[in-house]
């Protein structure tokens, strides 16, 4: 019998030194041809393979590299890519990407949050007339060029109702889940295909379970995988459903004709599992590595987790409790980092070494190296006296302004700004110059104070250019900011940062998450001297920018020795402190960012409100010590906000800025039905696209944002930061932005 033994869900593909992110954009600029990006896939295709079946893993994911994106790549391979892109009349490789980036009229996919991670994926249109045709053969070429190096994979697909759910229909009304029998033919076709090639097992990922589904998708699911699980002549199935627990999915599938499941037991330790007597024919993968944080894993308590199925499944395999997508390759790049955190830490190759033991123990008992490696010391984190001192005095006063309209009445007194003011969202270009001058410092190529010069000459020029297109609330540019998050973490205690430790972000974008590893303080202001600065450039308000806790804990890597509501409070404290420098400092507005509020929210809405409660408390806790004279905004962005909408409310704030110009200011509806009564910008210019809007079309959209809310509280602004964007795009689209809300202000009495 083939058995699945250790093995991981998926790994990182961008490359530990970023390799395909470089190459793709090296592509994308015309420096470099189709075989030579081709090249860097297939080398770093090549080590992956290598390095997972060198480390000893009994079976190996396949189809885990991409260009840009699965559910692309799905889309892909089932010929649904729409056909704008085909029109474009481009090789399949730049029609792919024209999908994820848009190219001329044809506007891209839409790019949209990964369930409650900071991955994005490009979203399938699926209609009513949707035909789906085998049109790739990805995982098959993948299979056979693994196996060419004597590797056997296991093609990771994504699975079909994930794949639907995950959709947008093309027409009102339409459900892409009467799809399902057309893709199911499809899915049949490729499943017997790679039988036929020799695969043995295919991993199908339906992570859509995670979260919870109506009964309508529960059997959508079983029919699914009866249909696929019943197939003769297809390779063994393991289904996973990562991120959390399968809920009611479980039962449906362990009654299903499929081989395997996957099971993650890091979000979900209680799972129903010893209840549901049809896993005995099964075989359960074990997901007892954390796939999605940097903490190295207790063994002996992994150890006896997984042990604890072994009644109840037929076997049992170890693995991670989802891809290892999330995580860094290999701490073993780091070399700067505290000896007592790196010794709490694991990274993508480090973790599949801890599988590997644990899969080893297992079965045959626990040996002398993973004994070794469970006595290793794990130091505990840094503790702060005085930081838990201020949390445990909190009272509920710390979490209050004085009422609304006080405050709108000092704020108008104050800043004197126009009806529809006009501002933007923080970030300019991070132009190659800024880059480069931080990789020069970080060389000693250039001093402190040479760089700090750098910085201030950008500053200089972000004003000059805001002053002349003529907007109301200036920004400063954040263009010493490599991260919003990770310039905050290199200025806190109680963070630490990596060198190489890059995330995938969305195609070729990447982040390096910060590791919160003990107790947070802030040693010194962070963020005051470059605001000041800025501000006395201007007698126009210059907005402090601070990136929000719940933002800051989302974007990084928690300490899981604690609730996360109390890192958040700690976070919170230290924001809170700068608000007050920066108001000292003469600053009128801080805008504390939030855009990862509702990425955060759990999946299953029991678990929604008490997370809804924590997080809103901790934006308050980090703006409620502002006078009531200074402006507190705060901005949204990357996702839709209508079911966190009276979250948003209890935020309090006094501007909210927010992600709108795709979705055609949808929200404005949401906001007042839920009765928001405070300052809001809905975003008019979509800066995800390299298109520039043209005053006209900026234009309709402030006139339908007029009849939803009265011009003193509305404000005009991009939708968010325009640091991804070249100055080529951002000049002209901000003075069509200005020249627009003129045009419009002037109709207003
Ligand atoms: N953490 C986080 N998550 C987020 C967002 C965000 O802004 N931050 N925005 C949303 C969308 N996601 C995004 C994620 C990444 C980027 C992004 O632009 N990333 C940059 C890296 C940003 C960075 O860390 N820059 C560093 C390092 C830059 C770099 O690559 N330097 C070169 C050298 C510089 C040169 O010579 O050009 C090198 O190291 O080789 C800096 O500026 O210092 C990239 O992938 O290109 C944008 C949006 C949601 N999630
Ligand atoms: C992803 S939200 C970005 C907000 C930040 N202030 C910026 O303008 O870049
Ligand atoms: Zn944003």
């Amino acid at each position: 019998m083939i058995t699945i033994g250790s093995t991981v869900l998926g790994y990182p593909r961008i490359g530990p030194k970023r390799e395909l992110k470089r190459a793709v954009e090296q592509y994308w600029a015309g420096k470099i041809d189709e075989s030579a990006l081709r090249e860097v896939a297939r080398q770093l295709r090549e080590s992956t393979w290598t390095e997972l079946r060198d480390a000893g893993l009994d079976t190996i994911p396949g189809n885990t590299f991409s260009f840009y994106d699965q559910v692309l790549d799905t889309a892909e391979l089932f010929g649904v890519i729409p056909q704008r892109f085909h029109d474009l009349g481009l090789s399949p490789l730049d029609t792919y990407f024209a999908a994820a980036r848009g190219r001329g009229d044809a506007v891209a996919l839409e790019l949209t949050k990964w369930f409650d991670t900071n991955y994005h994926y490009l979203v399938p249109e699926l209609g009513p007339d949707t035909a789906f045709r085998p049109a790739g053969d990805k995982p098959i070429a993948e299979f056979h060029e693994a196996r060419e190096l004597g590797i056997t994979t296991r093609p990771v697909l994504l699975g079909p109702v994930t794949f639907l759910l995950l959709a947008k229909p093309t027409a009102a009304g339409f459900e892409p889940l009467a799809l399902l029998d057309r893709l199911l033919d499809v899915y049949t076709e490729l499943l017997t295909r790679l039988r036929a090639e020799g695969v043995d097992w295919v991993q199908l990922d339906e992570p859509a379970f995670a979260a919870d589904r109506t009964p309508a998708e529960l059997s959508a699911l079983r029919r699914a995988y009866q249909v696929l699980g019943g197939l003769s002549g297809r390779p063994k199935v393991l289904v996973t459903g990562y991120y959390g627990d399968l809920g009611p999915a479980l039962e449906v599938l362990a009654t299903s004709p499929v081989d395997a499941l996957a099971v993650d037991l890091v979000s979900a330790p209680d799972s129903q599992i010893a209840a549901i007597p049809a896993l005995r024919d099964k075989t359960l993968v074990a997901g007892v590595v954390d796939g999605r944080n940097v903490w190295r894993t207790d063994l002996h308590a992994a150890l006896a987790k997984a042990a604890s199925l072994l009644g109840s499944a037929g076997h049992v395999a170890v693995s991670t409790s989802s891809t290892l997508l999330h995580v860094p390759y290999d701490l073993d790049a780091e070399t700067g980092l505290d000896a007592d955190v790196r010794a709490r830490l694991a990274f993508a190759r480090q973790k599949v070494r801890e599988v590997v033991l644990l899969g080893q123990a297992l079965r045959n008992g626990a040996n002398g190296e993973f004994a070794d490696e469970a006595a290793r010391s794990r130091p505990t984190p840094r503790r702060d006296d005085h930081v838990r001192a201020r949390v445990a005095s909190l009272r509920p006063e710390h979490r209050v302004r004085a009422p609304y309209d006080e405050r709108a009445d000092a704020q108008r007194d104050r800043l004197k700004l126009p009806q529809l003011a006009t501002t933007t969202i923080g970030s300019f270009p991070q132009t190659g110059d800024i880059r480069r001058a931080r990789a020069e410092l970080r060389a000693g190529a250039l001093d402190q104070a040479g760089y700090d010069q750098r910085m201030r000459d950008e500053i200089d020029r972000v004003i000059a250019l805001q002053t002349d297109i003529g907007l109301d609330v200036l920004v400063h540019g954040e263009p010493e900011r490599n991260d919003m998050v990770q310039y905050f973490a290199e200025h806190l205690d109680g963070f630490a940062s990596t060198e190489f430790g890059w995330v995938q972000s969305y195609g070729s974008r990447c982040v390096r998450p910060p590791i919160i590893h003990g107790d947070v303080s802030r040693p010194a202001p962070i963020t005051v001297g470059w605001s000041a600065y800025a501000q006395s450039l201007t007698s126009k308000p210059v907005k402090g920018m601070l990136t929000g806790p719940v933002t800051i804990l989302a974007w990084s890597f928690v300490r899981d020795d604690q609730p996360l509501a109390d890192t958040a409070a700690q976070v919170a404290l230290a924001l809170r402190d700068e608000i007050r420098d920066l108001e000292a400092a003469g600053i009128r507005i801080v805008q504390v960012d939030e855009p990862a509020l509702r990425e955060l929210l759990p999946l299953r809405a029991q678990d929604q409100q008490s997370y809804l409660d924590w997080s809103v408390a901790a934006f308050r806790l980090a703006t409620s010590g502002a006078a009531p004279a200074t402006q507190i905004h705060t901005h949204l962005c990357y996702s839709e906000f209508g079911e966190v909408i009276d979250a948003i409310d209890g935020l309090d704030a006094d501007v909210t800025t927010i992600e709108a110009a795709r979705s055609k200011m949808e929200v404005l509806e949401d906001l007042r039905s839920a009765g928001f009564s405070r300052g809001v910008g809905p975003g008019v210019y979509d800066i995800h696209s390299p298109r520039v809007p043209s005053a006209n079309e900026v234009a309709v959209l402030l006139v339908e944002a007029v009849r939803a809310v009265p011009g003193d509280r509305l404000w005009v602004n991009p939708d968010c930061g325009l640091k991804t964007r070249g100055y080529a795009e951002v000049e002209p689209a901000l003075r069509n932005l200005v020249a627009a809300t003129l045009r419009v202000r002037a109709t207003l009495t």
